[in-house]
């Protein structure tokens, strides 16, 4: 696509000759304001009139105008969506005397387009042609081409597979709060492209975490809730939504019972009897989304309270332990990205809403190791499910965009095929060894798929059908007698023309005649120039009427062929007609049977992530976790789970696995916290973190890194490692750090799981030290959660003799030759330095710095810190320095190297000569 070429098609209905001129002084238009300026004078034209009745009731959105082929857009709008599409920016015609700056985009590419915008946080209204322009202009030639807004595009409200992430839900939620003292607040959160729609009240302190966890593509608030949210820094830091700030009478309490009814219909009994609160923000979901599909009905699934019993993650926390996405926001490289083995793009969606939120139910969590279990127990059970599922299509979203009206016979298909391959998992399941209950319930619900529907489709569609129904040729010969037979007249009428071309060719004597097709002139006969006075004259004229001379041939018409083509028109679009209609019962049929499709799609998209842990599981070596509801927390040889990928595929050393038990120790009631010190660069924040997310994976029902792992359900992890400001919020990176930390503090139980790397070290020593000093202090005593400590400050670990479940632990090194390898294994004790100088030698700090850093360090070690200045005073400084000695070379390596000449090496030269020097240096090593 060229977009910066685009050739404007001439547009078909009114607009033919700069349409817009000569318009007056209308317009209620918040976004045009050139149109607001009125000259007093002339009157606008029908189509001017009608785009800004248009563009007034759609505020906040750019218009894609339909004109022809085109999507058009028009001043301001057409200035910005130029500059973000990059395409170029024309004029059409004047208004108020001013030229209107326009841009337009292809019908055909307006997908393309439209996902850019969206991405660039737009919101666009998508404004169509509602009749045909020959339509119009039977009533009179000035007449306009009626048009209305068919859909408001939003980030929230997207359908289409190809501006949609395949294995991510895309959530639209809506936020709605009530202030009696403390404000609290209801988020109602849809995927429309699948239908969810899960709900859930949460006070102001937790809002955050959860808006954190669904992450929200569009968040549509009151004006009111967007003022208190902002104002107390309640969004999620790195919010990367739409907040859509819509009238506050969609948030009505009273109003949201009539919504729910008619949309549930007798369902709704369920949730009408939830909170206010609750009842209002599902209720202005529904509105929004009613409203931005203009009345296309999508297939909400009845709201289900998002599980109670969740693990708690805050935003930080997601953040610190990339979960989903790294730190700079790629998926590759985070926890969900190496889980992921699934097959189809629903169970990949599965997937990310688990990890996004574990369990903490250990019966709830217990079933899901079950289910993965009997995968893994079966690898070759396991390995033929999986290539079967593989060919399953992603029907849920199908099945919205055939509700919507935006889906083809391909979506259809693909519902048939997810129903056959229903029907063989089934086969493939049966093998496992007494599946337990879980997989058991997956295999009731793949048999009782709607078989019928599926060879209902068979029946009646092609095997190769095209993307829309107005493509025509979707539908199995034999299956319509009536669309048959136009077919046939259509097919006989080409053989009739066939014939009619060999009898033209007799009766005249023209060989080079021919019956030819185009789209202006339908079918009409054609000679070359040199023929054409011949069939112009008598008697030949009777019959052939003349059309149009071109430079090399003339064409003619006769009345046999206008009879035929009105014939084949009429039998195509007869045939068009038929198609359209048996596509619009199928589809009928097809939504008769929404709760049960979604029904397989979900028990698909759970064989997938089930099968696929089983999978993970048996590639990675994990082990099945104990979950109870004790306070254990024992991990035998944990690894961390992206690391460990990550070092097979660099092909370096192997991951080195560590013990960690945090587990109440003899008649303690709490869990231990372990206070880590080691060199930097050792390994502590690779341990913290593999350890939360362990806990993490065994919580959303996942095997685990490690050859052994008893979990007491833990309620909530906080992960903090190292610190980054947040200049958005105004805050330091200290300050963020407290902030976090209090927030830990505040809101940690006895349940939690505390991983905190390195508190304190954004400030002053001894500030630091002693903010690390109480902080440790209090979870010990305060909270009693089980928590990792990583500290350089080796000062903490004399905490271990006065609090009786803090331990010291250290990351092992070996020193050699004044360097220092790093062993990354985890054993009791204390590390007695940090070797941040050999490090920084490791990172290439030049040779003086690192010097001249162990010079320092040697008189801050020996002295009191009064003394530290006067003492640095006394070193001589840089300049004043001996040169570093040279280390002693290799004579003959320094030898052989001062005798090359590169210019004169051919490439089979210069990797001999590698191999000998490699050799001569192996020699001097072994002196
Ligand atoms: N158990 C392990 N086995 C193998 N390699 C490891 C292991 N742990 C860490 N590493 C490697 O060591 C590198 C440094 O680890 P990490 O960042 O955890 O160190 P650190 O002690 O937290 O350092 P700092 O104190 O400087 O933050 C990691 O990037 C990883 O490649």
């Amino acid at each position: 696509m060229n977009d910066k070429n685009i050739q404007y098609a001439q547009p078909s209905d009114d607009i033919q000759q700069t349409p817009l001129e000569g318009a007056a002084p209308i317009v209620a238009d918040q976004k045009s304001k050139k149109a607001t300026k009125s000259n007093g004078a002339a009157q606008p034209t029908p189509m001017m009139a009608q785009f800004f009745e248009i563009r007034a009731v759609n505020p906040g959105y750019l218009l894609f105008y339909r004109m022809g082929d085109f999507y058009e857009l028009f001043f301001d709008d057409a200035e910005i969506a130029s500059r973000a599409l990059g395409i170029a920016l024309t004029k059409r015609g004047k208004h108020l005397d001013q030229d209107i700056p326009m841009c337009g985009v292809p019908v055909h590419a307006a997908q393309d387009y439209l996902k850019k915008l969206i991405a660039l946080g737009h919101r666009v209204a998508v404004c169509e042609q509602m009749e045909d322009p020959a339509e119009a202009k039977k009533r009179g030639s000035k007449s306009v081409v009626k048009r209305d807004v068919v859909r408001l595009v939003t980030a929230g409200t997207l359908t289409e597979d190809d501006l949609l992430d395949s294995s991510a839900n895309n959530y639209l939620a809506s936020l709605s709060m009530i202030q009696h003292g403390d404000a609290d607040f209801a988020i109602c959160y849809t995927d429309i492209s699948t239908g969810e729609m899960f709900f859930t009240d949460v006070s102001a302190e937790q809002l955050s975490d959860e808006l954190a966890r669904i992450e929200p593509t569009e968040l549509i608030v009151s004006e009111q809730t967007q003022r208190y949210i902002e104002q107390n820094n309640l969004l999620p830091i790195a919010f990367a939504g739409q907040l859509a700030v819509q009238p506050s009478e969609i948030f009505n309490s009273e109003a949201a019972s009539d919504v729910l009814k008619s949309s549930f219909g007798e369902d709704a009994q369920g949730i009408l009897g939830q909170s206010r609160i609750v009842r209002s923000a599902i209720a202005a979901a529904i509105t929004y989304i009613q409203e931005t599909q203009k009345g296309a009905k999508v297939p909400l699934r009845l709201p289900q309270r998002a599980g109670d019993k969740l693990m708690q993650i805050d935003a930080a926390t997601r953040m610190s332990l990339e979960l989903l996405r790294t730190n700079r926001g790629e998926t590759k490289g985070a926890l969900r990205a190496t889980m992921d083995k699934c097959v189809t793009a629903a169970g990949s969606r599965l997937l990310s809403s688990r990890i996004s939120a574990p369990l903490c139910d250990a019966a709830a969590i217990t079933e899901r190791h079950n289910m993965v279990g009997d995968f893994v127990g079966n690898s070759l059970v396991t390995s033929l499910l999986r290539a079967k599922l593989k060919s399953t299509p992603d029907i849920v979203r199908g099945l919205t965009r055939l509700a919507l009206g935006r889906g083809g016979p391909r979506e259809m298909l693909a519902i048939r095929s997810a129903i056959q391959v229903a029907a063989e998992l089934v086969g493939e399941m049966s093998a496992l060894d007494l599946p337990n209950e879980g997989n058991q319930r997956l295999i009731e619900i793949l048999q009782s798929t709607p078989t019928d529907l599926a060879h209902e489709i068979s029946g009646c569609l092609k095997d190769e059908v095209p993307l829309l129904p107005r493509d025509g040729g979707f539908v199995r010969e034999g299956f319509d007698a009536e669309l048959d037979e136009f077919r046939t007249l259509a097919t006989q009428s080409r053989q009739i023309i066939a014939a009619l071309q060999a009898r033209y060719a007799d009766e005249t004597g023209i060989k080079a005649i021919k019956v030819k097709h185009n789209n202006v002139l339908g079918y009409f006969v054609e000679v070359p120039a040199s023929h054409g006075n011949k069939l112009m004259a008598e008697p030949l004229n009777q019959t052939f009427i003349h059309r149009q001379t071109l430079a090399n041939a003339v064409r003619f018409n006769t009345a046999e062929l206008s009879e035929l083509q009105s014939k084949i028109t009429h039998a195509s679009d007869a045939a068009q007609a038929i198609e359209l209609r048996i596509f619009e019962e199928l589809r009928n049929q097809i939504l008769s049977k929404t709760a049960k499709l979604q029904k397989l799609a979900d028990a698909l998209a759970e064989l997938d992530v089930t099968s696929a842990l089983g999978q993970l599981a048996l590639e990675q070596n994990y082990c099945r976790p104990k979950i109870d509801n004790s306070n254990a927390f024992e991990i035998k040889d944990g690894r961390h789970p992206v690391v460990e990928v990550m070092l097979e595929q660099a092909g370096q050393t192997s991951f080195v696995a560590n013990d960690c038990d945090l587990s109440p120790q003899g008649e303690q009631k709490n869990g231990a916290l372990w206070l880590i010190t080691g060199p930097n660069m050792g390994g502590k924040s690779t341990f913290l973190r593999q350890n939360a997310l362990i806990a993490i994976m065994a919580q959303m029902g996942s095997f685990v890194p490690a050859s052994s792992a008893h979990i007491g359900v833990i309620d909530r992890v906080f992960s903090r490692v190292g610190a980054a400001d947040d200049i958005a919020h105004g805050r330091s990176t200290f300050m963020v750090e407290m902030v976090e930390t209090a927030a830990i503090l505040n809101r940690a139980t006895a349940a939690s799981l505390v991983v905190l790397d390195e508190i304190g070290r954004g400030t002053a020593t001894f500030d630091g030290l002693s903010i690390a000093w109480a902080a440790v202090e209090a979870l010990h005593e305060n909270t009693g959660c089980r928590a990792l400590f990583a500290t350089h400050y080796h000062e903490l670990t004399a905490l271990s003799d006065r609090l009786d479940r803090v331990s010291n632990h250290t990351m092992k090194v070996r020193e050699w030759e004044g360097d220092v390898v790093f062993l990354h294994e985890v054993a009791n004790g204390t590390a007695d330095r940090s070797y941040g100088i050999q490090v920084a030698k490791l990172a290439g700090l030049p040779t003086h710095v690192v010097e001249r850093a162990q010079e320092v360090l040697d008189i801050l070690e020996k002295r009191e810190t009064a003394d530290v200045a006067a003492g640095v005073a006394q070193l001589p400084l840089f300049a004043e320095r001996r040169p570093t000695p040279k280390p002693k070379s290799d004579d003959a390596l320094k030898k052989r190297v001062d005798q090359i000449n590169p210019d004169e090496l051919t490439p089979r030269m210069a990797i001999d000569l590698l191999y000998e020097l490699k050799k001569l240096s192996q020699k001097h090593a072994e002196r």
